[in-house]
């Protein structure tokens, strides 16, 4: 991904240089009503712009499962079949998306949830099939995001609340990782406001020992990332988050953050939070 050109936009009326947080929140999250509540109730006191961001591929693989459907995942993708793609798309557009929502609302934010789809905001294209078939699984199409769109609906006083659904133009739904939307739009959006990408998860972000919460490791650059691949002390989930996080820095956005949703509070009292990811020294 490059960073986009924003020449055009300085010269609107639109507010350059602001804060920005994306913030993305996974399944472990969601699927603990207590956690989420508290989380929400953190990412509504921050200040200054803010887009949710939300997967749930936990609780989509529970309702598959009661459906009598099977969830397979390869390299952390989905394969997303027809009837998988139904699931997914009330899953993460309807129920998780709306709740989240409702909630948001209760606490006085004027929360808009969306799909790719809606305003066209996140146009992808069908994965080409390889040696794997992943079904309705979407890769978004470089540039297709359009900053100045969203940046109009959040200087209105709307936060954004994406999904893992996109379209293709066509009028096909695909099911997106949540990782890599949240990535694109900061991406997208850090031509427009100094964007800070955040990744919270339910531990205190990147650990040395998975299993020891005081392990956590303060900051990785692209370096060390190596090294901590090579030593196997980051693996499976944390290896896309952290690609798309690496992605993000050398893209333009100012900071990434990997931290506990419970600890989103601490942002706010400028105390230590989670794993910072810098570019190498
Ligand atoms: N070094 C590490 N530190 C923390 N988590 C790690 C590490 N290596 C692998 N993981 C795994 O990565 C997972 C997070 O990735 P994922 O499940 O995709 O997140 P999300 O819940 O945001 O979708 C953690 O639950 C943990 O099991
Ligand atoms: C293509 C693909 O794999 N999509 C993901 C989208 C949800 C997601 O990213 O959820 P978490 O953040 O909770 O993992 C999936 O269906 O699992």
């Amino acid at each position: 991904m490059n960073k986009i050109d924003t020449d055009h936009i300085k010269t609107s009326n639109l507010s350059p240089d602001k804060a920005l947080y994306i913030i993305k929140i996974g399944g472990n999250v969601i699927d603990n009503s207590e956690n989420l509540h508290h989380f929400l109730k953190d990412f509504e006191a921050l200040d200054g712009f803010k887009i949710l961001v939300h997967g749930g591929g936990k609780v989509a693989t529970q309702m598959a499962e009661d459906l009598g459907i099977e969830s397979k995942m390869v390299d952390g993708r989905r394969i997303t079949d027809i009837e998988t793609l139904r699931v997914v798309t009330m899953v993460y557009g309807g129920l998780i998306n709306k709740n989240i929502v409702a909630q948001l609302q209760r606490f006085g934010n004027n929360a808009i949830g969306l799909t790719g789809a809606d305003g066209n905001f996140i146009k992808a294209v069908k994965r080409p099939v390889k040696t794997i078939d992943y079904g309705f699984v979407g890769d978004i199409v470089k540039d297709s995001i359009n900053p100045e769109n969203i940046s109009r609906l959040m200087e209105a006083g709307f936060t954004p609340v994406f999904c893992a659904i996109t379209h293709d133009g066509e009028g096909q739904l695909l099911n997106t990782n949540a990782d890599t939307i949240a990535s694109a739009l900061a991406v997208s959006l850090s031509g427009l406001y100094e964007t800070t990408l955040i990744y919270c998860f339910e531990k205190k972000g990147v650990l040395k020992d998975i299993d020891d919460e005081e392990s956590l490791i303060r900051e990785i650059n692209p370096q060390h990332y190596e090294e901590l691949k090579v030593e196997r002390i980051i693996h499976s989930g944390m290896l896309p988050k952290l690609d798309n996080a690496f992605t993000a820095i050398a893209c333009g956005v100012k900071a990434v953050i990997i931290g506990k949703s419970d600890d989103l509070g601490q942002l706010k009292d400028n105390k230590p939070f989670g794993t910072r990811l810098t570019k190498n020294a």
